[in-house]
């Protein structure tokens, strides 16, 4: 199977991101642009990573009104990134439109609930029951709206691949057995992720932070 791991580079130094990319790409499957690379950069940032050669995960992981979200996704079109990021909890309005604004090669998924918040943090938002139901809840709601996938943390996504046999599971939130959380709460190690059948891996600062990142890379596929 192709490498499943996407490094995320959360950075918004362009030559720093172009550095990094440059030190992984053998042994990483793809790379994340997120928010903090895409408002430092916009579309020439992205188009100035593509050309390593990698696919790119754009996530923005918008959540608005159907049209503003539609008008947007319309507008990064032309970039035609091989995956991108929605919010479920904006709606089955505002994924269908989503999806199809979108470019045809472009896998649009569903962020379900953030790997940095637990169930207290759930609660907080007005939402009661466990993350699991909730994640679950919003991975119908994007099968249903003709999304391509959801994103989820590795705790639940072996569920939701069973609920969801087609679906396209991105996984962040993953961390070598002793790798530091950081701000992530939802966590398991990069083999759990794939053995519970993520398709894609989103491993950043275990990567980018350390010392020799294309030595980090590697030793974590070589967990795979
Ligand atoms: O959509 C994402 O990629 C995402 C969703 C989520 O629930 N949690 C999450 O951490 N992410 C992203 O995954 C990356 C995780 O980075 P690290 O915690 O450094 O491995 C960051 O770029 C986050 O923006």
């Amino acid at each position: 199977m192709a490498n499943r791991i996407f490094v995320a580079l959360d950075t918004p130094d362009l030559d720093r991101a172009r550095a990094l990319a440059q030190k992984v790409r053998h042994h990483v499957g793809g790379i994340k642009l997120g928010l903090e690379f895409f408002c430092a950069h916009g579309p020439s940032g992205i188009r100035a990573i593509e050309e390593i050669g990698l696919p790119v995960f754009l996530d923005l992981k918008l959540h608005d009104i159907p049209n503003t979200v539609a008008k947007a996704v319309q507008s990064l079109a032309g970039l035609a990134p091989a995956v991108l990021t929605v919010h479920a909890s904006g709606g089955r309005a505002m994924l269908e439109d989503a999806k199809a604004a979108a470019h045809p090669s472009t896998k649009v998924v569903a962020v379900t609930m953030l790997t940095s918040l637990d169930e207290d943090d759930l609660a907080a938002t007005g939402v009661a029951g466990s993350a699991h139901d909730h994640v679950l809840r919003l991975a119908d709601l994007a099968r249903e709206a003709g999304l391509d996938g959801i994103v989820c943390s590795g705790a639940e996504v072996k569920a939701a691949h069973a609920a969801w046999p087609k679906g396209y599971f991105v996984v962040p939130g993953v961390r070598p057995a002793d790798g530091e959380l950081g701000d992530q709460k939802r966590v398991v190690t990069p083999r759990m992720a794939a053995d519970h059948g993520a398709s894609m891996l989103v491993i950043g600062r275990p990567i980018t932070r350390a010392e020799n990142p294309d030595a980090a890379a590697r030793a974590i596929a070589a967990t795979l």
